[in-house]
């Protein structure tokens, strides 16, 4: 067996990595709750988070992971640097407009993947003191949330295929910002399924991913093909991360959409 066949969130083989991340996403939450405590609302904080955010992520894992390579929302990468390599994918401020307005929608995200694959991830959502990793996640239930399908998407941008889900499910909409916190929305139990499209970065997924694929959702894009990363473009438009007993019956309207 190659060593990319037993890259999958939650290994053993990468809880070390997990750990960092888990540790790094709530340091950085900690330095933005005490931006956020110090500075007005405004679009000053929100470019102030990601700056610095951005900042002591990158500082940190160059440090403790010298030899990887890093994929940061507010830096550049070359695409060479990018393959056969372990590359860490961060969100230092994900739902930064969130940050700046003062809502506790926003989050930091860490991830690592190797050889292609999403090998660990944390999700800190520092304004709610929640904070998960892709080693201690908690398995969820397979159960529904409840008689209706409960689907969180985006606030500002919710996916076009919503109207084909509301005719074909009984749907309760779970409006939040930020793709941790939609995540975890699933993770807790408030919703069954985070659906997003038309647009998004590796760095806003790759770790809500790495995190939900631990906890025994199934994430996917919406046509079912799993999720690339490492990829040289990084854009990553769609999602779909479900619990399993409705993953297919939604992935059946999306595809006859
Ligand atoms: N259509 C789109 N195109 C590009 N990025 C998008 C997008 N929709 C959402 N995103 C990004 O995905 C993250 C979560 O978005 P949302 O809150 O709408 O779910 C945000 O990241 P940032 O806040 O890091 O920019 C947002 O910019
Ligand atoms: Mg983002």
């Amino acid at each position: 067996m190659s060593a990319a066949d037993t890259v999958t969130p939650g290994s053993p083989a990468y809880a070390e990595d997990a750990a960092l991340a888990r540790e790094l996403a709530d340091a950085t939450g900690r330095l933005l709750l005490d931006l956020r405590a110090s500075t007005p609302t405004g679009r000053d904080r929100e470019y102030a988070g990601d700056e610095q955010a951005h900042e002591y992520l990158t500082t940190e894992l160059a440090r403790r992971r010298p030899d990887d390579a890093v994929l940061s929302e507010e830096g550049s990468l070359d695409p060479a640097d990018r393959r056969g390599r372990r590359l860490w994918i961060v969100d230092p401020l994900d739902g930064s407009s969130g940050f700046g307005r003062g809502t506790d929608e926003w989050g930091v995200h860490v991830a690592l993947v190797v050889d292609g694959q999403l090998a660990a991830g944390a999700v800190a959502i520092p304004g709610r003191g929640a904070l998960v990793d892709s080693d201690t996640v908690a398995h969820i239930p397979d159960s529904p949330v409840g008689d209706e399908l409960a689907v969180t998407v985006s606030r500002s941008r919710p996916p076009h295929e919503l109207r084909a889900v509301e005719r074909a499910f009984d749907v309760r909409l779970v409006k939040r910002s930020a793709a941790g916190v939609k995540t975890l929305a699933v993770l807790d139990g408030e919703a069954d399924v985070y659906l997003h499209s038309g647009g998004q970065y590796e760095w806003d997924n790759a770790a809500p991913m790495a995190v939900a694929m631990a906890a025994g959702l199934i994430a996917t894009r919406i046509d079912g093909s799993p999720v690339p990363y490492g990829q040289d473009d990084p854009y990553s438009p769609d999602l779909l991360i479900a619990r399993p007993s409705v993953h297919a019956a939604v992935l059946a309207v999306l595809r006859g959409h």
